[in-house]
């Protein structure tokens, strides 16, 4: 879709802002550029709508280079998020966000009704917001009402510049939420310029992470945590990239233990063979536990003296939410189910499976193989 080849631009002055720079996005792709400040990002993406142009090398959008495609033509396909919104003050959050469609000719009756849809889509009533003034706004609805402008005419690619860079902690990791669901939806190509890994880690389908003018790594999520390409990488993503991995990283079947299992109806076995078993419905769905102890003391069945089992969670949960379920419910282990099917009992976590699945995700991202095919070397 979007397709860098060794493009390089260098200012009048002599700095060269992007250096021999190649990478292809594919479309539908959320790529986030991440990297320190003057490092490149914002030239690269002024280059893909031509507010900039390279000094060498070439862009090409659908296969076609975009130097040949009239700057005007090639802007309309184009969405632009910026920082400072950039809403007209003297224009409602409606007409603003019908800017760009009635700019394309769309009748304005028309285009005031889609504003009001992507209005909706962004999380605000236009009902409430429509008829007001930008100055009338949060920050983080102006940034919302700035992405609604920018989806107004459809543009298959939309370039995002710090948009949420504006607003304090808590709004932008609601911004940044919504934008996530929002995409699912939308399915927009999208170079999305931050300087802040959290961000780029949660947004990202792949991060770009710039050093000066070059691209250092150019990889999903968990491999640039997992595996970071060079020392600088390393030290960008911080000390606690173990822990931020662990956020991008989703439970697999293969990192489960299987333990002993009993059924509701079951007359109470004498032992275990464990400290405890999950104690599963006759459709083996999970229903709670039983202790070694319980189960040696009491009689009758199962079914009277099994607990209801609080942590669990579905599969592709992030590790993290494992490790917070096993935190909250101060429990050695949590259930994994299969929540598609009707809550299927798959197995166990336990902070001893966590860590391998941790680190087999560090190996299976390193030699590019599926995670259950990893053998560690010494299994904790
Ligand atoms: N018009 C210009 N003339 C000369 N140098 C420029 C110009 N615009 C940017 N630069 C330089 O090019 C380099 C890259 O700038 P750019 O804005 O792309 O960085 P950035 O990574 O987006 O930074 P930030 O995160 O601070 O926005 C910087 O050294 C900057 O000073």
């Amino acid at each position: 879709m979007i397709r860098f080849e060794h493009v390089t631009k260098r200012y009048a002055d002599g700095t060269t802002a992007v250096d021999d720079l190649s990478f292809e996005v594919a479309e539908g792709e959320l790529i986030t550029l991440v990297g320190p400040s003057g490092c490149g990002k914002t030239t690269t993406m002024k280059m893909v709508n031509r507010l900039i142009e390279p000094t060498g090398g070439r862009i090409l959008l659908d296969g076609e280079d975009i130097a040949a495609v009239d700057p005007v033509q090639l802007r309309r396909c184009i969405g632009y998020v910026i920082q400072q919104v950039g809403l007209f003050p003297h224009k409602t959050v409606l007409d603003n966000t019908a800017t760009v469609p009635h700019l394309l000719g769309v009748r304005r009756a028309r285009a005031r009704e889609r504003a009001a849809e992507l209005l909706d889509l962004v999380g605000l009533d236009p009902a409430v917001y429509g008829d007001r003034y930008p100055e009338q706004l949060s920050g983080g609805q102006r940034q919302r009402v700035g992405v609604a402008r920018a989806l107004a005419a459809d543009p298959p690619v939309l370039l995002m510049d710090e948009p949420f860079g504006a607003v304090d902690p808590v709004v932008r990791e609601h911004l940044q939420n919504e934008f996530l669901k929002l995409q699912s939806q939308v399915r927009k190509t999208v170079l999305f310029v931050t300087h802040d890994i959290e961000e780029a880690v949660r947004l990202g389908d792949r991060i770009a992470v710039y050093g000066h003018g070059r691209i250092e790594q150019f990889d999903p999520p968990a491999a640039v945590l997992g595996a970071p390409a060079t020392p600088y990488v390393a030290d960008f993503v911080g000390a606690d990239r173990g822990l931020k991995r662990l956020s991008v990283t989703p439970i697999e079947e293969s990192d489960l233990e299987q333990p002993p299992v009993v059924h509701l109806d079951d007359p109470l076995p004498r032992q275990l063979g464990s400290r405890w078993a999950v104690v599963l419905d006759g459709d083996d769905e999970l229903h709670g536990w039983i202790s070694a102890e319980q189960a040696s003391q009491g009689s009758g069945t199962v079914r009277e003296h099994a607990r209801r089992m609080e942590a669990w969670l579905p599969v592709g949960a992030s590790l993290k939410q494992a490790f917070s379920t096993m935190l909250q419910h101060d429990a050695g282990w949590i259930a994994v189910i299969d929540a598609e099917e009707r809550g299927r009992f798959l197995g166990v976590l336990t902070p001893a499976r966590l860590h391998e699945a941790l680190r087999r995700s560090i190996d299976a991202d390193a030699q590019d193989i599926p995670r259950a095919d990893v053998t560690l070397e010494t299994v904790s």
